[in-house]
C-alpha cells in the first residue's frame, strides 16, 4: 500500500527469530519523547509522503536498529486502516525477519530484548498501552499459522 494522504501513518515491525518457527520477538524500549520514555513498542514510524508501508517500514527499521528485514505479513487489525493508537494515528503492524546486520538500539531506543512468545514476559513488559490489542491479534495470529496444515 502507498501512502498518499495528510495524514502520517505508522508502520511497525513484530520482528521474529525465525520466519517458520517463531519462538521469539524482538521489543525495544523507546527513550524518547518523555511521554512515551520506558515504553516498549515495535520498532517503526511514520511513512514518508508517497513512499509505500513497505519501504517505509525497511527504512525506519534500518535507521532505528541498522538491520535489514524482510517483511512477512500483515498483523490483521479490526479497521482496514490499521490500529488506531492513542495520538489518533492509525498503525499497520507486519512480521518480518532479519536478513542482515546485528540489531542494536540506535538512535530512538535504550533497550532491545527478544522475548519469548509463550510465557509471561512478553505482557510483562510495560509496552504503549495501544500496543497490547495488537500483540494479543499477533499471538493468535502465529498461533493459527502453527496449528492449520
Ligand atoms: N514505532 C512505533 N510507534 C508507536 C507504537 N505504538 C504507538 O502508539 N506508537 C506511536 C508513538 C509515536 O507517537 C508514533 C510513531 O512515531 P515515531 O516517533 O516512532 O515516528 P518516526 O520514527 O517517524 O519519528 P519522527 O521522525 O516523527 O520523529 O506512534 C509502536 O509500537 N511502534
Amino acid at each position: 500500500m502507498q501512502h498518499s494522504s495528510s495524514r502520517p501513518i505508522v508502520v511497525g515491525a513484530a520482528i521474529l527469530d525465525s520466519a517458520h518457527q517463531p519462538t521469539k520477538l524482538l521489543a525495544a524500549r523507546r527513550k524518547a519523547p518523555k511521554s512515551l520514555a520506558g515504553f516498549w513498542e515495535f520498532p517503526g514510524g511514520k511513512v514518508e509522503e508517497h513512499e509505500s508501508f513497505e519501504a517505509g517500514l525497511c527504512r525506519e527499521v534500518y535507521e532505528e536498529l541498522g538491520v535489514e528485514i524482510a517483511i512477512q505479513d500483515l498483523v490483521v487489525a479490526p479497521a482496514q486502516d490499521g490500529w488506531r493508537l492513542d495520538n489518533g494515528m492509525n498503525m499497520h503492524v507486519y512480521t518480518a525477519v532479519i536478513t542482515a546486520g546485528q540489531p542494536a538500539p540506535l538512535i530512538e531506543h535504550d533497550r532491545l530484548e527478544w522475548v519469548g512468545l509463550n510465557g509471561s514476559q512478553l505482557h510483562a513488559l510495560e509496552w504503549i498501552p495501544a500496543d497490547r490489542p495488537i500483540l494479543e491479534a499477533l499471538l493468535q495470529q502465529l498461533e493459527h499459522a502453527r496449528t492449520s496444515p
